[in-house]
């Protein structure tokens, strides 16, 4: 018999009627909302069947699920209480179960284990998210709260279980299909369930915010970890290592040919150089079941290069260097700040119109000051010590004034995309924080209202990943989070030695009439 639920779950509609209550059925595997309970009878508003979606327990409000449906669309519901929400996630938990059980019975081996692969390819990437999460969370323990941190680790924590889970269940089914020599046999379950020193992999994100995915050519163990889009890898032809000894990398099991995207080999030289990158997964290995000889090959990596708005900017933050003395230079500064406007154009030409405006005008302010005289004004920081020791930065159209208000602009740009690279799926809710945290204390009433109408025209969550280059697909929309998380991290670098600059001068306090 399937699970039976029925119960009235919010359900996200849009930004204008925002959460509204309606009545859900799961039964037979099919989850279907209605207006109401009295409604039932008329026939769904809609139907989503469980076993095509991952089911997310949202880690930073305990009472919401999203379903996130294969072909990359979104429910998003939210229970009553936490409990009521985990009465649910057990409801579509055994969904999930009974459906495997249903396929088991009818599918071949080879076919159960390419679906639990791609589960292990998704969890994979849940879980680069959430130790994103994390790692941000160390970083800058001062600002987050120990509550936060523990809401992170238990949400690392659940993914790593359902990660686990599904490779051991993929060992168990490759297992049983073949003999492996006794050395080099598969983790078995049980052996996953406590997680083993001998899990010999790492899976890192590359500058442009691609996964990467390394093999250590001194710790093999047989159960490749697969990065897959939706087929999964092929079976090494042989169960020895395909990797070890070897700089071939025809022979690497990983099956990630997908006409967008770029299949890269590196040395690990290189990939200490994508180490720059914010996101990184490491799931460490500290020793191997096979020693391995002495003189090994450096590791091979392969490396999927997806495009993303970040990548094909033709300068990027990440990429200046600073002078002597954290000097950033007023060049690079601008170019990096005019590469973003055409954006406000995707966004909406018109919304975003007085926006960009506004931005424009202050790198062209700035970029005017810089060729009277360029070797003075080369970094910003020359600019604001030249005008305030020539006590100019007062004046009307001061570059010290242009900066400053592009500085708040640009912080408002990284606020808001450190936030949804960070989880946050509510746009108009990532705009409110970075709104807060960089602008509003500058505002008066007048355009406090204004940011109040634009926060209305903000995109969905979906859209907005494909105006910043995303197809759409699972894997894509992981490439632009990453790409933005690591943007968020180059922004914030510059934007604090800015801060710092106009503390230093006592440069930036809020007008006290705006309260
Ligand atoms: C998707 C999120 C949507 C959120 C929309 C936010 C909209 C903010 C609304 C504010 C409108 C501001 C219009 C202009 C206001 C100006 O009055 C104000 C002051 O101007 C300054 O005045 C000085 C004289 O007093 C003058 O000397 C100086 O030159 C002049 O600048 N200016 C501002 O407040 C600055 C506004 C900057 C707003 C930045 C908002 C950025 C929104 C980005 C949203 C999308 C982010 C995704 C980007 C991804 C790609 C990189």
């Amino acid at each position: 018999m399937s699970t039976y639920l029925e119960g009235t779950l919010n359900k996200w509609t849009n930004y204008y009627s925002g959460w509204q209550p309606r009545w859900f059925i799961l039964d037979g595997g099919v989850l279907s909302y209605y207006l109401s309970s009295m409604d039932v009878q008329q026939g769904s508003k809609g139907s989503v069947k469980i076993s095509s979606c991952d089911i997310i327990a949202h880690h930073k409000d305990n009472r919401r699920i999203d379903l996130v449906i294969k072909n990359g669309m979104h429910m998003y519901l939210k229970a009553s209480s936490k409990i009521e929400r985990q009465k649910w996630l057990v409801a579509f938990g055994s969904t999930k179960q009974e459906d495997l059980s249903l396929e088991r019975s009818s599918l071949k081996h080879g076919d159960i284990i390419k679906s639990r692969m791609v589960d292990l390819h998704v969890s994979c990437q849940t879980l680069v998210t959430h130790i994103a999460s994390l790692k941000t969370c160390l970083r800058e323990a001062n600002s987050f709260s120990d509550k936060k941190l523990d809401e992170v680790s238990d949400a690392l924590s659940t993914t790593c279980d359902e990660f686990l889970n599904a490779l051991a269940e993929c060992m168990d089914l490759s297992y049983s299909e073949e003999q492996w020599p006794e050395h080099i046999k598969p983790l078995s379950s049980k052996q996953l369930a406590t997680p083993s020193p001998t899990l010999s992999r790492s899976v890192k994100f590359g500058r442009t915010g691609s996964p990467v995915v390394h093999t250590s050519s001194n710790s093999f163990s047989a159960d490749e970890l697969y990065l897959s889009s939706s087929t999964p890898p092929p079976r090494p032809p042989h169960p020895v290592s395909p990797l070890r000894n070897t700089q071939d990398t025809s022979s690497l099991p990983f099956h990630l040919q997908k006409p967008q995207k770029q299949i890269v080999a590196q040395s690990s030289a290189s990939l200490r150089d994508a180490s720059r990158s914010s996101s990184e997964l490491f799931l460490t290995p500290t020793s191997s079941p096979v020693p391995s000889p002495p003189s090994s090959p450096l590791p091979e990596v392969a490396t999927i290069d997806y495009d993303t708005f970040f990548s094909k900017l033709p300068h990027k933050f990440v990429d200046i260097s600073l002078d002597e003395d954290e000097g950033i230079p007023t060049d690079s500064f601008l170019q990096c700040c005019s590469d973003l406007l055409p954006f406000f154009d995707a966004l909406s030409p018109t919304a975003f119109a007085p926006v960009k405006a506004d931005i424009s005008g202050n790198i062209e302010k700035i970029r005017r000051k810089y060729n009277e005289n360029p070797t003075l004004y080369h970094t910003l920081q020359g600019i604001v010590g030249h005008e305030v020791n020539t006590q100019t930065h007062t004046v009307k159209n001061s570059s010290t004034d242009a900066l400053l208000w592009l500085k708040r602009a640009i912080e408002f740009v990284q606020v808001f995309i450190f936030e949804v690279a960070n989880g946050e799926e509510n746009l108009g809710a990532a705009a409110s924080v970075a709104y807060t945290k960089s602008l509003k204390q500058h505002h008066n009433w007048l355009v406090r209202g204004i940011f109040n109408l634009a926060v209305k025209a903000v995109p969905y969550y979906a859209d907005f990943l494909k105006l910043l280059g995303s197809d759409g697909t699972a894997e894509h929309n992981q490439a632009v989070l990453k790409d933005m998380s690591m943007f968020s991290k180059s922004v914030e670098k510059l934007t604090t030695i800015l801060k710092q600059l106009y503390e230093l001068y006592e440069l930036d306090t809020p007008p006290k009439e705006l309260y």
